[in-house]
């Protein structure tokens, strides 16, 4: 195919744009013309996923490129997004997608991101719990913030990895070290954990889940999970049976995928659904949408810990609100206490490793 050089120059100056060569996957001049007469990406924000190759990385930067909140999606591993970028990026969404493969590209990544969300990080295997992931992922999770409070130090930041309970305090200490610590944009995603809830109270009470909504704060394990099926929306009461079946099923959701998947990792579908929900919340808030609330652990004073889960109301600056737990029953109130005991503990190992 011939071009005219002024088409040529055009293209150059707009794949020089879009695609620095430091950031260029292999290309022709037949897919630079492409590129240069693709439309999309126009209005919209500026998505980073960070472990975008692994499990929970692929189905949600699948996601991601469908969402039309999104104009720009970079997509960062240590392995493989060459492949995951290629393949995403032949999706006919709006969303232009980029791919930046290993440390010297992590800056590449992140510069001018809004949301970066970040699945990187080794999942359990049978056995474990989440704090066993902590020796591999804090580190992960420390430079990965380290590259944030460099390049995109305003940017709102969902953090996946586990054990969220400890991770997010480290993510803290990174920002704070960095002076750019807003805890308003520091988000843990508890949400499939509300997700989980959700489906689990919709099976006993007979209803669509998408009709119910259930809160669960605390933390992002075990006992620290602590759903409140006394504020279920529609209101509904529950025999102690159930409520401690549900209650016991939701805490340990994680486990059950964990098991089921027998050495093969852990939730990373219905993970990437509820990553892709919470931040599809996120970008809505940011855009200035008008009561936006989910659960989230969050920086918080809702309790005397530091860091808490509880319904935040998302907007232009993030968490902007942090609201109350409300009326807890009996069951509840002794649930909170076992949560904050072991929160405290999680807390404080993610403070500690960081001021190593
Ligand atoms: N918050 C939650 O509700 C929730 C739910 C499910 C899983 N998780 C956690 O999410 C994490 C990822 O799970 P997964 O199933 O996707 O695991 P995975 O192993 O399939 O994928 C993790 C990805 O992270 C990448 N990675 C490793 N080190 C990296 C680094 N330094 N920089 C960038 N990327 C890096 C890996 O290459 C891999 O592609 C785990 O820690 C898991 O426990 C959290
Ligand atoms: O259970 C895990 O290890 C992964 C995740 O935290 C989950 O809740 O599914």
């Amino acid at each position: 195919m011939e071009f005219s050089s002024e088409a040529n120059q055009r293209i150059a100056r707009i794949s020089a744009h879009l695609y620095p060569p430091n950031l260029q996957m292999e290309e022709n001049s037949c897919l630079r013309q492409a590129k240069c007469r693709a439309k999309g990406g126009a209005a919209g924000f500026k998505v980073a996923i960070l472990g975008a190759a692994g499990g929970i990385g692929q189905p949600l930067a699948m996601l991601m490129k469908i969402n039309p909140l999104v104009s720009v999606l970079h997509l960062y591993d240590v392995v493989n997004t060459p492949g995951v970028t290629a393949d995403i990026s032949h999706m006919d969404t709006g969303a232009v997608v980029r791919g930046f493969l290993g440390q010297p590209q992590l800056e590449n990544a992140l510069t001018g991101m809004d949301l970066v969300i970040i699945p990187a990080g080794v999942p359990r295997k049978p056995g474990m719990t989440r704090d066993d992931l902590f020796n591999i992922n804090a580190g992960i999770v420390r430079t990965l913030c380290e590259g944030i409070a460099k390049c995109c130090p305003n940017a709102t930041v969902n953090l996946i990895s586990n054990p969220v309970n400890s991770t997010v305090p480290i993510a803290a200490e990174v920002f704070k070290k960095a002076g750019t610590y807003d805890p308003k944009k520091l988000l843990g995603v508890t949400m499939l954990d509300v997700v989980r809830a959700n489906t689990f109270v919709a099976e006993v009470l007979g209803l669509d889940p998408r009709d119910v909504d259930v809160p669960v704060v605390g933390g992002h394990a075990g006992v620290t999970i602590l759903p409140l099926l006394s504020q279920v929306k529609p209101p509904c009461s529950f025999t102690q049976e159930e409520t401690e079946y549900l209650t016991n099923r939701i805490q340990n959701g994680g486990t059950e995928v964990v098991e089921a998947k027998a050495g093969a990792g852990s939730a990373t579908l219905s993970m990437a659904y509820a990553a892709v929900k919470f931040a599809d919340a996120c970008l809505r808030g940011l855009r200035g949408d008008a009561g936006v609330v989910e659960c989230a652990f969050v920086a918080s004073q809702v309790t005397e810990l530091p860091f808490f889960a509880s319904k935040v109301r998302l907007g232009r600056q993030g968490a902007e609100e942090i609201f109350q737990l409300g009326p807890l029953n009996e069951y509840e109130r002794i649930g909170l206490e076992k949560a904050k005991k072991e929160l405290a503990g999680s807390i404080q190992k993610g403070i500690s490793f960081s001021k190593k």
